[in-house]
């Protein structure tokens, strides 16, 4: 566990198939620290809906998310429209959430700070 400005400043780092993922008490705790995102029922990813205005927003928000992700190598999926964007996380490695989805989260937070 780490607090949220440390979380800001973390890296993605490589998780090798078989690594353990974090536990469910861990992810609550990260998950109070990362306001609007949810665990899915199996604790494997993390989701947030992002609402805009239009689409120029929409899209200026992606390209932001796709340029944290590419300087990360950790690849959220999103999906968008006309004025809303759902990103999903999750660490396709381990099939679960690892220390690198909540670093993105955080990341991706900071964006609207
Ligand atoms: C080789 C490369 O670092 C890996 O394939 C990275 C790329 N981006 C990734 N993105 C996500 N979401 N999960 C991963 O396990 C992952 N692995």
């Amino acid at each position: 566990m780490t607090d949220l400005p440390d979380l800001i400043n973390q890296h993605c780092s490589d998780i090798p198939p078989g690594t353990k993922g974090l536990v469910i008490p861990t992810i609550e705790s990260y998950l109070n620290m990362l306001p609007g995102w949810d665990v899915s029922l199996d604790f494997s990813s993390l989701n947030k809906t992002f609402k805009f205005k239009n689409y120029h927003q929409t899209l200026a928000f992606i390209n932001a998310v796709a340029w944290i992700a590419h300087q990360e190598d950790h690849h959220p999926d999103i999906q968008f429209g006309y004025n809303q964007c759902v990103i999903t996380l999750k660490t396709h490695s381990i099939k679960g959430l690892s220390q690198n989805d909540v670093i993105m989260a955080a990341k991706i937070n900071a964006l609207f700070t």
